[in-house]
């Protein structure tokens, strides 16, 4: 393996658009933030301290049973949290390097330290690709191959923007390449995504056709689950409007809230301005950049990897999170972008402000003798943003590295970036907004409505799509049948005192027996 270096400049500019290097920024801030937050060991004690919920825990005993699971549920129910802890699982049952951590978009496989879908599938154009060219083209890649053939599990997030037409012929190609008569070959497949969310999108056709469509999809999972406790947000009223936006509903007497937020709020200046296009991002952080006025840090990442395989590291690069290029300065809006001390609340999708730079002195080869910045989060914490390292995998073996800070602008970001983060504030600007879910992923960033400032927003533009709507009756239908069979089950091993198992009321009201969830779904995929 060959690596080169791209080698980082960080330069100090004037916002006037004059280059040229500075001595340094100014600003009152030059001592290191000193609290080296613990030790590895108390890090990892911490996070497994999450009190699952009983249906999370039927995941996990699902999962660890060798079962394959679909968990979906609302924004927020923190599927994403609970496919972490799934991995780990699965890396003890299948050893690591035979579980493939994927996820349908570049910002989300970083979120859950894995790689994107295309990329495990080792072929990027899937576009109407048919099972068997999809299987062609995987045929001329030896790499991809391996992967398949060694592939025991397969973890997919975010898989409400994965279609059809792929799912199918990624089951295709598993059973060929595993080379076993079985649905995908018999590897243990753990998928997560709300439907209700942001739809596949395909370049070629206006019509989306979601993964639930595909012909192999019920027979893909032992257990399909919708997890129902909301941990984003604990406003009821707030819960239950967006649930209603989530269905599609534009008749809810509470949607005049929304209507009220847009005309009459005024709009806190750190809440995070949301489009959805790019270009309106791009130009808003730029604008809020100049009207600073002061002199900015342009840190410029440094990639490593294996040169054959650069033009592929480097589109994952582009469509990732890690930023190329991050230009501050004092008093910028930023949000990290990568976990650094979750127990403190300094996850992926913290904002804060610039307060400051500092020397970098010893900072691990990279930005010697120039400037940190120093970070003030809006929880309160003020930390020094140091250089950390974002890979791009290829399996289990890392193809390339870049080391950049982990900031991006943050008085602007795409409704498509945020998907999958929590925000402290957001203003919301709906004008340009189409298609199912877009309304539902924006408004459901923010923990309560006075997080909130809106723009643009009309009940028209709260779309739900049908299939989706069918999707989730026939799953809850499936619940309920599976509560009957459950009782049943409980009463026949009651007997022999062999059954445990918790109840719970979920969001309707009705009891569930999650423990027995599992063994009832194979029941019903066999029958
Ligand atoms: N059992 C739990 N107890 C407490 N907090 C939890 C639990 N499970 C998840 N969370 C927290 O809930 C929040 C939302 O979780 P997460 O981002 O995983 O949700 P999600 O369902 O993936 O959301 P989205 O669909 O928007 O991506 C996170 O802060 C997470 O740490």
């Amino acid at each position: 393996m060959r690596f080169f270096t791209l080698g980082i400049a960080v330069a100090t500019y004037r916002n006037s658009g004059t280059k040229g290097y500075s001595s340094k920024p100014s600003n009152g801030f030059y001592t290191k933030y000193k609290n080296k937050d613990k030790t590895t060991t108390e890090k990892k004690q911490r996070r497994t301290k999450i009190p699952w919920t009983e249906e999370q825990k039927s995941v996990l005993s699902a999962v660890a049973q060798g079962s394959s699971v679909f968990i979906t549920g609302s924004a927020g129910t923190g599927k994403t949290e609970l496919l972490m802890e799934v991995v780990k699982l699965l890396r003890k049952l299948h050893t690591r390097s035979k579980v493939f951590v994927t996820s349908s978009t570049g910002v989300s496989s970083f979120a859950i330290k894995g790689q994107t879908l295309h990329s495990f599938i080792g072929v990027y154009d899937t576009n109407n690709c048919s099972p068997e060219n999809l299987l062609d083209m995987i045929m001329g890649k030896k790499r991809a191959i391996s992967r398949w053939e060694k592939a025991g599990s397969l973890v997919i997030d975010e898989i409400s923007m994965v279609d059809a037409k792929l799912f199918d012929g990624l089951e295709f190609v598993a059973r060929k390449l595993k080379g076993v008569d079985e649905t995908w070959g018999g590897i243990q497949l753990v998928v997560a995504g709300d439907f209700c969310q942001l739809p596949p999108v395909n370049q070629n056709s206006k019509y989306v056709s979601y993964a639930f469509e595909a012909d192999c999809w019920n027979d893909s999972f032992d257990l399909q689950i919708e997890l129902t406790k909301i941990f984003r947000q604990s406003d009821s009223q707030f819960i239950e409007l967006l649930q209603a936006i989530r269905r599609g509903q534009t008749d809810h007497p509470d949607l005049v809230l929304l209507e009220n937020y847009c005309s009459k709020t005024k709009c806190d200046p750190s809440a995070v301005h949301l489009f959805s296009l790019n270009k309106d991002v791009k130009r808003v952080n730029e604008e809020r950049l100049k009207t600073l006025n002061k002199d900015v840090v342009v840190y410029r990442a440094v990639d490593s990897g294996d040169d054959h395989r650069k033009d592929h590291w480097k589109k994952q690069f582009e469509h990732g999170i890690a930023p190329d290029v991050v230009t501050i300065c004092e008093g910028a809006r930023v949000m990290l972008v990568k976990n650094l001390h979750t127990w403190k609340g300094l996850v992926n999708g913290a904002t804060g402000t610039v307060v400051g730079f500092v020397e970098a002195t010893g900072v691990a080869d990279v930005c010697s003798d120039e400037w940190l910045p120093i970070v003030k989060f809006d929880l309160g914490k003020v930390l020094t943003i140091e250089p950390v390292e974002w890979h791009v995998r290829d399996g289990d073996e890392i193809v390339a590295r870049r080391k950049q800070i982990p900031l991006i602008l943050a008085w602007a970001l795409s409704i498509h970036k945020c998907q999958g983060l929590t925000l402290d504030k957001a203003k919301i600007s709906l004008s340009q907004a189409f298609g199912c879910g877009i309304v539902y992923t924006a408004l459901s960033r923010v923990k309560c409505l006075d997080d909130l400032h809106l723009s643009g927003f009309q009940r028209s533009l709260i779309q739900a799509d049908q299939r989706v709507s069918q999707f989730y009756r026939r799953l809850a239908l499936q619940h309920n049948s599976r509560d009957l069979d459950n009782s049943c089950i409980e009463s026949k091993d009651s007997s022999s005192n062999t059954t445990s198992h918790t109840e719970k009321p979920d969001m309707a009201g009705n009891i569930c027996n999650f423990s027995l969830s599992v063994w009832v779904a194979r029941h019903l995929k066999r029958s």
